[in-house]
């Protein structure tokens, strides 16, 4: 998953955007860049690594201007270490137009010929998001008339990339000398919300994935984008929207409920930590009516994620809530890290477990999701090594089965845990005494409950159920072959960076 954020303000925004950056930080961790309009000149700064790391005072000082976008990456295409994939991207034609993309396109072989054969644009790195940033590019020269843009003009051009584009993309995105653009896809698949700040000078507003980037910097949410409608703030700060596209649908990622948003955000009108306790309330109910038999004497979670299902899983079964796990706080989320030898490094640098909590007790294990394995298989251990008696594992989620093609990195079914095994063998895998996964109904109708309104939910990667209509078994197949073994060499992250000052008129 990506982290997308853009402002329209009227003093400098380099700092907000950066403070922004670590606010998102834990939806991406290999690269970081922020964009600045000043006139008709972007000012850019990119590279690998975490925002901290990418932003010195040096270049912090160059990212001058009132307009800004920025943008963390977690690489869904192309290959984690590629500095060149860092986001924001740039096209010169037409106007100078910049972007960042959260999510993941479903037809981007396919649009890359197209780019190249009929609307003569090169694409140089493997991203997706530049194949989006240049059908863009192609539909506003398109939509552009006698050399100038209005906002019809953005819009219809809106249009045109939902036409051709399939698969999850929250965008936003700036036209040198014009302003911010963002949007939606039509299914809504990724997050987007848009917030205000009323100033003496007049209004500002800021678009980003997640509601506590606003919060946190003093905007109000106002509501989320709608799937597939589009938003423009021009440099006066005049706010425009309009829907884009033919048929929307929304139909967000369950996943950002189960794992990837921060709990202090509210995403399509739900709180995701009110989302997480139902999680748990159902997951208690479940052990209630089929593991009556378990005795267990305490509850633990996984930290941090599972934190609150975990929580509200003891509160309900009535049952002791410990923290038996102390997670190290330098080290960060690790199933986002790229490549498979680090992540499973990571579990046992990152958490520690008390023998205090688990000496001759049976412990329930809590995590929010079991995808890889690679978190459950070594906590089942650490929880033995230390003295539990027995240990039981419980996921706030079902089974991850299916690969996710719309903005999360699982895209080969050979790397999940529970792809053609049953709960059974899963839990032999993971080395449990017993295993209780959360029913996909019973996961919908948690995250549902926050918003009744929302006509169904992304779960593909729970039931192979695509939203686009285009993730075939040839596709799958193809992916597969495209990215094993990608992203296994992240050397050389945290060391490249990029620095453009680009003029436009
Ligand atoms: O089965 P796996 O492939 O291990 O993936 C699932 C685990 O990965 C995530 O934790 P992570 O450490 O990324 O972040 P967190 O601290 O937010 O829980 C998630 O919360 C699970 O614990
Ligand atoms: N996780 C995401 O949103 C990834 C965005 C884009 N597909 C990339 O790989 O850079
Ligand atoms: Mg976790």
């Amino acid at each position: 998953m990506c982290g997308i954020i853009g402002v329209v303000s009227h003093s400098p925004v380099n700092q907000l955007l950066y403070d922004g950056l670590q606010l998102l930080q834990h939806r991406g961790q290999d690269a970081a860049g922020i964009v600045t309009s000043q006139g008709r000149t972007f000012h850019m700064h990119k590279g690998s690594g975490l925002a901290r790391d990418v932003f010195r005072t040096r270049n912090m000082r160059d990212l001058l201007g009132n307009m800004g976008i920025a943008h963390v990456r977690y690489p869904t295409a192309g290959s984690a270490s590629s500095s060149a994939e860092a986001q924001p991207f740039y096209v010169n034609s037409p106007f100078g137009v910049v972007l960042g993309h959260n999510g993941n396109l479903t037809n981007t072989d396919a649009l890359r010929q197209e780019l190249f054969r009929q609307d003569l644009r090169h694409v140089n790195t493997n991203s997706d998001s530049e194949v989006l940033l240049n059908v863009l590019a192609h539909e506003l020269q398109e939509s552009t008339s006698h050399h100038r843009l209005d906002v019809a003009n953005i819009f219809q051009a809106v249009a045109g990339v939902h036409r051709r584009c399939r698969g999850a993309y929250a965008v936003v995105a700036m036209i040198a000398g014009y302003g911010m653009l963002a949007f939606r896809d039509p299914y809504g698949i990724r997050p987007l919300v848009v917030g205000k700040l009323e100033t003496e000078q007049g209004p500002e507003y800021m678009v980003a994935s997640e509601s506590v980037a606003l919060d946190a910097l003093g905007f109000t949410l106002l509501r989320d984008v709608e799937p597939g409608e589009a938003i423009f703030v021009d440099e006066a700060g005049r706010f425009y929207s309009q829907q884009c596209a033919q048929r929307p649908l929304l139909s967000p990622c369950i996943f950002e409920y189960v794992y990837f948003a921060r709990p202090d955000s509210v995403m399509n009108g739900i709180s995701v930590y009110a989302s997480r306790l139902r999680m748990g309330e159902r997951l208690a109910d479940k052990i209630r009516r089929e593991f009556s038999h378990l005795d267990i004497d305490v509850v633990i979670p996984i930290p941090d994620t599972s934190r609150p299902s975990a929580l509200q899983l003891a509160n309900e079964l009535g049952i002791l809530y410990r923290e038996g796990f102390i997670k190290n706080r330098y080290i960060g989320r690790t199933f986002i890290m790229p490549g498979q030898a680090v992540r499973k490094k990571s579990v046992r640098q990152k958490l520690n477990a008390m023998a205090v909590e688990f000496k001759g007790k049976n412990v329930l294990l809590v995590d929010d999701s079991i995808v890889r394995g690679t978190t459950s298989r070594q906590i089942v251990q650490m929880a033995r090594e230390v003295g539990a008696r027995k240990v039981y594992f419980a996921s706030a989620a079902p089974p991850v089965r299916f690969p996710n093609v719309y903005g999360i990195d699982m895209p080969t079914r050979a790397e999940l845990l529970a792809t053609g095994r049953t709960d059974e063998e899963i839990r032999r895998e993971i080395g449990a005494d017993a295993l209780i996964y959360q029913d996909l109904d019973a996961l919908v109708a948690a995250v549902r409950e926050g918003h009744p309104d929302i006509p169904r939910f992304d779960t593909s990667c729970f039931d192979g159920d695509y939203i686009t209509g285009d993730v075939t078994e040839e596709y799958l197949a193809r992916l597969e072959a495209s990215r094993s073994g990608v992203a296994a060499d992240p050397d050389g992250a945290g060391t490249r960076q990029l620095d453009l000052n680009l003029r436009t008129a």
